[in-house]
C-alpha cells in the first residue's frame, strides 16, 4: 500500500530546506571535550546530513539555504556538489554571518554530545523571498527540518516552502530535529513545530521531540499511538517515532502500526542515527518500500554511520546497506 504519490516526471527527487554548517567530530573518542585536542571537520546540520544520505543513495537531490560567505561556507557548497546535490538555492551571506559550528564530545559510545557555536549564523538568515516556487515545483518531495523554524526570517522562509509544496502537490517530510539552544521559549517551540507538523505528509521525531511538541497541550495521557493520531486530521499520512536503541514505530493513516527493530554493531557514537535513519527511510518509500521495509532499511543505514566517524561523510550506498542487511544481527521490536 502506498501513502505518498510522487511524480516521477520531476527533476528532483527531494529538496532539502535548512541548515548547512560544519561538523567538527572529537577525534580522541572516550574523552571529555575540555580534554579533547582535535577534531575532524565534516558538513553537518541536520537537512544537510539527510540531502547527503539520499544523494549517497542515488537519489537527486537539490538544497534551499543560506551559507556565510567565507571559507567555511565555500567548503559546504564544494562538498555538496562533489556529492551532486544541486546548490542553485543555495546562497551566500552578505551581512557577515558565521557557519554554524557542532563540535561533539564522544565521552563514550553511550555518552556523546554537542557543543553549537550558532551565533548570527548565516543558515537562519534565509529569506522567505529567496525560496523558489518554481524549484520546489521541479521535485517529487520537500525536506523541512524543525532548527529551522527557530528564527526569522529562517522561519517564514520554511513556511514559504510549505506553501509552495502545498500548492504544488509536492509531499513534505518534516523531520523534527528539535536542538533546544537555537530556541528561547518553549511555547514558541511548540506552536512553530504544531503549525510545521500540520502541512506535512510525513512527521519523523523521536519520542523525547514530540513530547516537547504536547508539552503545552495538558493531554490527559499521551503514548505513541495518540501521538500519531493527532496529525491524521490534518495531512499526515505517516508518523515515525523513534526510540533511540530501541528502534522505532510508525503509524498510517489506514489506522495501522508498524514496528521497525535495530541491527547490532559497535557504536563508536550515537549521532548521526536519526539522520541516516529518515534518508534511508525516504528512500524506502520513493521506492515503494513497504512501511516496515523502509524502516528496516532506515534502521539499517543508522547501524552503519553509528559505527563510523562522522555523520553525513558516513553516509552508505544502497549496495552497503543492502550487503549490511544480509550479515548484521537484527533485533525485532516487540509487537
Ligand atoms: N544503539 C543503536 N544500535 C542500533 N541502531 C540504533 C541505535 N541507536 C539508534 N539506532 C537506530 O537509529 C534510529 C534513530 O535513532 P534515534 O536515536 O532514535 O534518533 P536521533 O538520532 O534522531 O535521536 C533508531 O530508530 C534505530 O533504528
Ligand atoms: O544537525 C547538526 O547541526 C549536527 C549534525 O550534523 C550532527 O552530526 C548530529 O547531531 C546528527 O544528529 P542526529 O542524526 O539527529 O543524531
Amino acid at each position: 500500500m502506498s501513502y505518498l504519490t510522487f511524480d516521477s516526471e520531476k527533476k528532483f527527487d527531494l529538496v532539502a530546506i535548512g541548515r548547512l554548517c560544519v561538523d567538527l567530530n572529537a577525534n580522541e573518542i572516550n574523552r571529555p571535550m575540555e580534554e579533547t585536542m582535535t577534531f575532524t571537520k565534516y558538513v553537518g546540520g541536520s537537512p544537510a546530513n539527510i540531502a547527503i544520505g539520499l544523494s549517497r543513495l542515488g537519489m537527486k537531490t537539490g538544497f534551499i539555504g543560506k551559507i556565510a560567505d567565507d571559507q567555511m561556507g565555500r567548503f559546504i557548497t564544494s562538498y555538496l556538489e562533489k556529492n551532486e546535490i544541486n546548490t542553485d538555492s543555495v546562497i551566500t551571506d552578505k551581512t557577515g554571518a558565521v557557519t554554524g559550528l557542532a563540535f561533539t564530545e564522544i565521552k563514550s559510545p553511550e555518552e556523546c554530545s554537542i557543543l553549537m557555536y550558532r551565533d548570527n549564523v548565516a543558515d537562519l538568515k534565509l529569506e522567505p523571498t529567496e525560496v523558489s516556487e518554481e524549484y520546489i515545483k521541479q521535485s517529487k518531495s520537500l525536506l523541512i527540518s524543525g532548527t529551522a523554524l527557530a528564527k526569522s526570517p529562517s522561519r517564514e522562509a520554511v513556511f514559504m516552502a510549505l506553501e509552495y509544496a502545498r500548492k504544488n502537490n509536492v509531499p513534505v517530510f518534516f523531520d523534527i530535529d528539535y536542538r533546544p539552544y537555537t530556541w528561547t521559549s518553549e511555547a514558541e517551540t511548540a506552536v512553530y513545530y504544531n503549525l510545521a507538523a500540520e502541512k506535512s505528509d510525513v512527521i519523523i521525531g523521536t519520542r523525547e521531540e514530540f513530547d516537547m511538541m504536547e508539552k503545552l497541550l495538558n493531554l490527559e495521557e499521551s503514548n505513541d499511538q495518540v501521538t500519531a493520531e493527532r496529525w491524521f486530521s490534518h495531512n499526515a499520512k505517516i508518523v515515525v517515532i523513534k526510540h533511540g536503541g530501541d528502534g522505532s514505530i510508525a503509524y498510517t493513516n489506514d489506522g495501522k502500526s508498524h514496528r521497525g527493530g535495530i541491527f547490532k554493531t559497535k557504536v563508536l557514537k550515537t549521532f548521526g542515527a536519526g539522520d541516516s535513519y529518515a534518508s534511508a527511510f525516504i528512500y524506502g518509500l520513493m521506492h515503494d518500500y513497504s512501511v516496515t521495509e523502509a524502516m528496516r532499511f532506515g534502521g539499517a543505514s543508522a547501524s552503519i554511520v553509528i559505527s563510523k566517524h562522522s555523520s553525513s561523510d558516513a553516509m552508505p550506498t544502497v549496495e552497503e546497506i543492502k550487503g549490511f542487511m544480509e550479515t548484521a544481527e537484527e533485533v525485532l521490536q516487540k509487537a
